[in-house]
């Protein structure tokens, strides 16, 4: 599918820097450019061949095996990145600059001055500012440099080759010194630009959209407006999550939006559907011969070749899903020609099931693709986009265009589900991007999942499993992956299934989100707003690093104790105390099970969870099947990552969050050359380790971090989650070395 790709091309703005993150007009690029801010094509495949060459050792097995890179690479790379490549395993990074070490007398010598590298000790905090004296000099990029012979430092030796104390030497600081980093997916460097949407108000008039305000309240549910503090009549909690309306304080709900007439139904569309409508979607001209039949239930029954639409305009071809509102079919749209733009004559149709209740809930769905559509009529933001409504046989049909299977499918067909961290990257980057797009429309998504994000592209390589790997597999994996790993070739997604999304200031039911990905204000009945999308977004993140669902869980309590477990600290007592007292002065719309399920597993006095549960004489209740759930099968996130990062990274990858990255990556470090020294070198290739990896997982993990924050008026929010450090990060893996192998 064409589709957009908005790379920024000013140069990156730093991570604590505020809004002037936010890029300018972004210009499209041809998809195949690894984002290198402005540099041409040519240093662009120059650059790319350094870091290939760079970390030959890193990515050796798979890339040998799979795509065969590294002989044809460094066949043609310049003389100096060749001598670079042999070299590779000699680099030694210190806090400020990392040099090549070389068993040969060099004249010249190679500065590495990752801008990651020069992360404080304060970079637990992504807002803490850099050692960094030279705000234009985060370019990612190689430079020659002459050595400059200050006072060296003995170090430890650090390799097997190198027995003999080496010298590292701080190389003076150029200005406007270029530094190389590792390589990101264009689609992690999309840009965002807030202040431009319009948005319809409450009357359905469309208005611009203020500047976003962080003066908005959390939003309860039912017919109480009034914030979690609000509650205690103390002073208002500002939510930090952005929102284009200034919410009338203290107000109650507005009355929910009439629902549009059925007459009205088409004009809801609006003017840019309107050059869809050149075939009046009256349903008599084609009903005589269309096979459309439907259930008892209101469900259409699916049959291929079945023809509907006005003047038979649409052919059935297959079932692409079934949900509760309805089945998702593809269809021939004889609109246009046969090959109209590379098989662009396929469309997706979501056909509602012919019950009134479905018919208006699909009416909200309509009027939230309105409102996409209309600030987003290209489709850049990833979000699914109407092209034509029309209503056929008591069935409301929802015309969008077709993307491929969803990220649930795909992993559950693929014999290794986890994704490379260069498409977590950009898939991350998608969605919160997107999901930033929705937020400042007033939107809140409320059910987003891997079953709700597709993939664009479905191609992709597929590598053999070794056989104990196959064997190793669950039969139905074994059976649909067909014994392969497959990587997609382009991670672009689109985000579906607006049938539960909501504007922010209509009635919020009490209970939303699929349980795996319900953020906790939901199942403690606080109410909810914005931070719930984000919290469900870090959820299919860890999903994709873990390859399986983080929170394997069907009822609260054991959820809680998982949330607990995970974040590694318990509910803050100040979220429970408002719990307690939404409960007592019937506050808001609570879940009807909220006293059976979930307060009364609460001790009143500590404000704390009781888990495991006991009974009145003290005994343990909580199955063994849970306990070695929540306690064996999870941990703390990031202990729980590293976990899963060790089948790539070898054993001494071990992330704490507590640690600042620096001192993080110096246990591990030391750990590495420990090893090396003491063991024999095959020991050592295990860890297949260097710095900007780690620092790639371990910014990666402090946003999840933030995003898991257990209060939603602290967690953070998609403006602010994408001008997190980890987006200024790149990684060599599969995933990147596939992208280049097939834009080539
Ligand atoms: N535009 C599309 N292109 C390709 N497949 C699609 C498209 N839209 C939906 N699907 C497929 O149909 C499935 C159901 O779609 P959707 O989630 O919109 O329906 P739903 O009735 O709301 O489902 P649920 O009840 O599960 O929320 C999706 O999971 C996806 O596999």
């Amino acid at each position: 599918m064409s589709q957009n790709i908005q790379i920024g091309t000013r140069k990156r703005s730093r991570a604590n820097m505020n809004n002037s993150t936010t890029t300018g007009p972004a210009d499209n690029v041809s998809a195949n450019k690894v984002f290198l801010d402005s540099f041409e094509d040519t240093r662009t495949n120059n650059l790319l061949d350094e870091m290939f060459a760079r970390q030959n050792s890193f990515l050796s097995d798979n890339l040998r095996n799979s795509l065969d890179l590294n002989q044809a690479e460094n066949s043609h790379l310049p003389r100096q990145h060749q001598r670079q490549h042999q070299h590779q395993h000699q680099l030694f990074l210190d806090n400020e600059n990392a040099i090549e070490l070389d068993d040969e007398p060099r004249t010249t010598n190679t500065t590495i001055n990752n801008n990651t590298i020069n992360n404080n000790n304060n970079n637990n905090n992504n807002n803490s500012s850099r050692v960094d004296e030279d705000a234009d000099d985060d370019i990612i990029f190689i430079k020659e440099q002459p050595i400059q012979f200050s006072s060296p430092l003995i170090l430890p030796s650090s390799s097997s080759n190198n027995a003999a104390n080496t010298y590292i030497t701080t190389p003076k600081k150029f200005k406007k010194q270029r530094t190389i980093s590792l390589p990101q997916l264009p689609l992690s460097k999309l840009s965002y630009q807030s202040n431009y949407f319009s948005v319809p108000d409450q009357n359905n008039a469309i208005v611009p959209r203020v500047t976003q305000t962080e003066n908005e309240l959390l939003h309860l549910t039912g017919s109480c407006a009034k914030t979690l503090e609000g509650n205690k009549a103390v002073n208002l909690t500002i939510a930090h999550s952005t929102s284009p309306f200034y919410n009338p304080p203290l107000q109650l709900e507005p009355p929910p939006q009439p629902l549009p007439p059925q007459s009205t139904l088409k004009r809801q569309i609006g003017s840019s559907l309107r050059k869809f409508k050149s075939n009046s979607s009256s349903e008599s001209a084609s009903s005589s011969k269309s096979n459309f039949k439907t259930d008892k239930d209101g469900h259409y029954v699916y049959q291929e070749n079945d023809v509907f639409g006005s003047g038979g305009r649409f052919i059935v071809k297959d079932l692409l899903g079934q949900g509760t509102f309805g089945k998702v079919l593809k269809c021939i749209d004889n609109k246009y020609e046969p090959n109209y733009n590379n098989g662009q004559n396929y469309v997706a149709v979501k056909v509602i099931r012919a019950v009134d209740r479905y018919r208006e809930a699909a009416k909200t769905e309509l009027r939230i693709l309105q409102t996409i559509l209309e600030n987003d009529p290209q489709g850049q933001f990833q979000c699914l986009l109407l092209r034509e409504c029309f209503d056929y046989k008591n069935h409301i049909c929802l015309v969008t265009d077709l993307y491929g299977k969803s990220i649930y499918d795909f992993m559950c067909s693929n014999g290794i589900a986890r994704f490379p961290g260069s498409h977590i990257q950009a898939i991350a980057r998608q969605l919160i991007r997107s999901v930033c797009f929705l937020h400042d429309l007033g939107i809140i998504h409320t059910d987003l999942k891997p079953e709700n994000i597709l993939i664009c592209d479905e191609t992709h390589i597929a590598q053999n499993l070794p056989t104990k790997t196959v064997q190793s597999l669950s039969k139905r994996r074994r059976e649909a992956s067909k014994g392969k790993h497959k990587i997609l070739n382009n991670p672009e997604v689109k985000i579906i299934d607006f049938g539960s999304a909501i504007f922010h200031y209509e009635y919020h039911p009490p209970v939303i989100s699929t349980r795996h990905y319900r953020a906790p204000e939901i199942v403690l009945g606080l109410g909810w707003s914005f931070p719930c999308d984000i919290w469900s977004i870090a959820c299919v993140l860890v999903e994709l690093v873990i390859g399986e669902s983080l929170y394997p869980i069907h009822e609260n309590l054991e959820h809680m104790a998982m949330m607990q477990r995970i974040n590694g600290t318990p509910f803050p007592t100040d979220i429970i105390d408002k719990m307690f007292y939404k409960s007592k002065h019937k506050l808001g719309n609570s879940p009807s099970d909220l006293n059976s399920t979930v307060i009364k597993h609460f001790d009143k006095k500590s404000l704390t969870l009781q888990w495991p549960e006991k009974n009145k004489r003290g005994e343990t209740v909580t199955t063994e099947k849970s306990m070695k759930r929540v306690l064996q099968s999870c941990d703390r996130l990031d202990i729980y990552i590293s976990k899963i990062l060790k089948l790539d990274y070898g054993d001494s990858i071990s992330i704490n969050w507590n640690l600042p990255a620096e001192k993080n990556w110096s246990l591990i470090n030391s750990k590495m050359v420990w090893k090396k020294q003491i063991h024999s070198s095959s020991a050592a290739a295990t860890d297949r380790l260097d710095k900007e990896t780690f620092l790639f997982w371990y910014w990666f993990i402090d946003l999840l971090r933030k995003m898991f924050e257990f209060d939603p008026t602290k967690r953070i929010t998609a403006k602010d989650a994408l001008d997190h450090e980890w987006f200024n990060l790149g990684i060599l893996d599969d995933g990147i070395a596939t992208y280049n192998n097939t834009q080539g």
